[in-house]
């Protein structure tokens, strides 16, 4: 069996995807999400210009050869471009592979550990009050975990707080839009938001936060130990996590459950972490961290130290991803979590798709394959459009963590 062609398919339906489509001598063809977001041109070029001169005439169901051939021989290894671009032709295969197989591609990977994937989805608002009404209305649809982001009084434009309902897209511009950032409000504010959230809706669903990178090591352990009242399901990207060994600080320090990992591309980014048990959940994804074939590595060094997996699932993982994130969550033994930020009716329309949402979780489909397709033509019709995600600085003008 050989790899005929490849192509590299970017979409703008609200927001840029990129999509590596690969065909073979059998008419079968695969799929898998390639899309970096704010940086997505680079990983198109590195598909078309690099990768997919190297395809054609393989054999597609030589999936680890192929994985091992494209990430020591790059020479230059790991960084967020080239696993993105590992991950597109690492999914394509799996896609490709099931369908020769004719099962879905859970089945492929070991079998349902699972019936159904718990999700959580993102609530937020511009204010406290705002954010309390938001997490009701993901009860009210059936949610179980939900995360909340609000606005913080003083700050102008904090991450996480929406401009639409369902959806949110963070990249807004051509240029980083710049924002302000004051860690003392933010310490001040984030209790009294999480004690409204309990005081209103009980103990009964989880609710998570993302930190998003925004403190030092201390002041993420003041923030954890502030929020252990209100018993959260983690909190997350406490502090930025280049340096793992910070995170002993803050386990030192606080019992609330720490996640960390969708800006993580490879299991050296994680090892010391799991290895410490420095965080409760990995969030790395099927589209950043080198494709199914290296998250499993990642999800069982996970498994050894009880760590869970809690993959990132933004509007900014096109449904393509989530389609195969959801077979790799119905297998995955220490499965934790799933982000589902869920997509626009645009964006959906150009990936038809079989997974569904379901009281709170979401459940893959049977079809061979990941379940998820393109529309290629529709696609045609949403021209790249180039945005990118903010940065922050401090009062003072320094450049700080967005
Ligand atoms: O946990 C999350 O969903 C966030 O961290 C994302 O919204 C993140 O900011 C975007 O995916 C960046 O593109
Ligand atoms: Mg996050």
């Amino acid at each position: 069996m050989k790899i005929t062609s490849a192509r590299v398919i970017v979409t703008c339906p609200g927001r840029n995807f990129v999509t590596l489509l690969i065909e073979t001598d059998q008419g079968v063809t695969g799929i898998g999400d390639a899309t970096l977001n704010g940086r997505e041109l680079a990983v198109a070029s590195y598909l078309s210009d690099h990768l997919i001169p190297c395809l054609i005439g393989r054999d597609p169901q030589r999936i680890e050869d192929i994985w091992q051939y494209l990430y020591r021989g790059a020479y230059w290894r790991r960084g967020p471009v080239t696993m993105t671009a590992i991950a597109a032709v690492d999914t394509a295969l799996w896609d490709i592979k099931a369908k020769l197989a004719g099962m879905p591609l859970y089945q492929l990977l070991g079998g349902r550990s699972r019936d159904r994937v718990l999700v959580y989805g993102h609530a937020n608002g511009a204010d406290l009050e705002q954010t309390v009404e938001a997490v009701g209305r993901y009860i009210d649809l059936g949610y179980k975990a939900i995360r909340a982001q609000s606005g913080i009084p003083g700050i102008d434009k904090a991450y996480g707080v929406g401009r639409g309902e369902l959806h949110y897209e963070p990249a807004d511009a051509r240029l980083p839009t710049e924002t302000v950032w004051d860690t003392q409000k933010y310490l001040n504010f984030a209790p009294k938001l999480f004690e409204k959230l309990r005081d209103t809706y009980g103990f009964e669903h989880h609710l998570l936060h993302d930190v998003h990178h925004r403190l030092t090591p201390n002041e993420a352990a003041q923030l954890g130990k502030s929020l252990e009242p209100y018993r959260l399901f983690w909190i997350e990207d406490a502090t930025p996590a280049e340096n793992q060994e910070a995170f002993r600080h803050i386990r030192r320090h606080t019992t609330t459950p720490l996640a960390v990992g969708e800006v993580f591309n490879t299991i050296w980014d994680c090892k010391q972490l799991i290895e410490e048990q420095l965080i409760d959940y990995i969030r790395t994804t099927v589209v950043h961290a080198g494709g199914i074939t290296h998250l499993r590595r990642i999800a069982d060094l996970a498994a050894l130290y009880q760590v869970r997996t809690g993959s990132h699932g933004a509007t900014d993982l096109s449904p393509v991803c989530m389609g195969a994130a959801l077979h790799f969550d119905t297998w995955v033994p220490n499965f934790g979590i799933q982000e589902y930020m869920r997509h626009t009716q645009e964006t959906d329309a150009v990936f038809p798709h079989d997974y569904r949402f379901e009281d709170g979780h979401l459940i893959c489909g049977e079809t061979p394959g990941h379940g998820v397709t393109i529309d290629e033509d529709l696609a045609a019709k949403y021209p790249y459009d180039p945005a990118c995600l903010p940065i922050a600085r401090l009062e003072d003008g320094t450049l700080w963590n967005w």
